[in-house]
């Protein structure tokens, strides 16, 4: 099991935590309003995707007045330490382990996945199909050591297809490529989908909860229609809007709640718990699948959930051998006996002994 054994960040945003020692078990970290719980984990997640699960621009993450942010952190796994440090400039990131360049994200962040829930993450039910395609994408690419480069293949031919519609050329040289990278983009799309579908009705048990909840792969393509057939169809509307009409990129995860539309039907707390059960499932798979553990974060869950199902939340994740870190204020009434509590003030971290 990969977890992290010590964090130290500065000028992420208002953080300057030094060599802190977490459990290799549950987390909590409580602070008031603004304190720097929320970048806590952000920035451990910054850590795990070279991402933030708040800002796609990065450079929201360096301290107001500072030039970079540095996140830092000893991991133990199976056994063996190793460092990995990921430092965030305004022109350039760099990435190290073990004292050592790594130049692409797609290696760094292989070695220790994170998992995020947090406010937003009722996005993923109700916000828009890039979120859901996102989602699924980044849990192929834990599963499937080939997927990185499959989806660098396929956006490159998308551009280039793109730009030639744009410059109203023929796009015939990419539509052979595209159809092919699309298909194998679709199966192994799918086939993730497949997964997911397998371990949610277990996950549900455990979690004690009848949510009847579904949710298939729409692969960008009408129903019953071949990808060729479709830019043939839509060759004129293409050129028009310069942009390619249908493929991989245009796909969706369609919820389902009782067999109607979860994006207009489910609750707030419902499309919570879907949420959060999608990221427990990933996790579950690349555990099952690959023997990657996650570490996990969690964002203001206690506010989020009612107490029945923070209760069944943390029975739950107790069974299994992960790392989970939860931030909270200190007006969540917690019971749960964590392995570890911290106070986070001003963008410090203490441990509470
Ligand atoms: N780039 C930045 N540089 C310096 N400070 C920043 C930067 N970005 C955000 N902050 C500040 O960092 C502080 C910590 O914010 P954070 O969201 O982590 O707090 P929190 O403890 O999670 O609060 P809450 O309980 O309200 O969610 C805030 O005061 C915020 O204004």
């Amino acid at each position: 099991m990969a977890c992290l054994t010590s964090i130290s960040i500065r000028d992420f945003r208002n953080l300057d935590v030094t060599d802190c020692a977490l459990s290799p078990r549950f987390n909590l970290l409580t602070g008031d309003n603004g304190a720097g719980k929320t970048s806590i984990l952000e920035a451990i997640y910054f850590l795990g995707s070279a991402r933030s699960f708040r800002t796609p621009n990065a450079a929201d993450l360096i301290a107001h007045g500072a030039s970079c942010a540095t996140v830092r952190a000893s991991v133990s796994d199976e056994s063996i330490s190793h460092s990995l440090g990921i430092e965030r400039c305004k022109s350039h990131v760099r990435m190290r382990r073990d004292q050592t360049d790594v130049a692409r994200v797609s290696a760094f962040v292989e070695h220790v996945p994170v998992l995020a829930l947090h406010p937003h993450s009722d996005e993923l039910i109700v916000g828009a199909p890039d979120i859901r395609r996102k989602f699924l994408d980044r849990a192929a690419f834990y599963l499937y050591p080939d997927f990185f480069s499959l989806y660098g293949q396929f956006a490159r031919v998308l551009k280039q297809r793109n730009a030639a519609l744009r410059r109203r050329e023929s796009t015939e040289p990419w539509d052979a490529l595209f159809v092919q990278y699309s298909a194998l983009m679709t199966e192994k799309r799918e086939e993730t989908v497949a997964h997911l579908r397998r371990v949610v009705p277990g996950i549900l048990a455990q979690l004690n909860d009848r949510l009847m909840v579904d949710f298939h792969y729409a692969p960008g393509v009408r129903v019953g229609e071949e990808l060729q057939a479709a830019l043939v169809r839509q060759r004129q509307r293409e050129y028009e809007l310069g942009a390619t009409l249908s493929g991989p990129h245009r796909a969706d995860l369609v919820f389902t709640l009782a067999d109607q539309s979860a994006k207009s039907t489910a609750s707030r707390g419902q499309v919570k718990l879907m949420a959060t059960l999608m990221s427990l499932a990933v996790s579950r798979l690349w555990q099952e699948l690959r023997g990657k553990t996650a570490v996990m974060v969690f964002d203001d869950l206690f506010s989020e959930f009612d107490r029945r199902h923070v209760d069944t939340l943390l029975a739950y994740l107790a069974t299994l051998d992960q790392q989970c870190l939860f931030s909270a204020t200190p007006l969540n009434r917690l019971d749960f006996d964590f392995d570890a509590r911290f106070t986070v003030q001003g963008g410090q971290m203490a441990s509470v002994v």
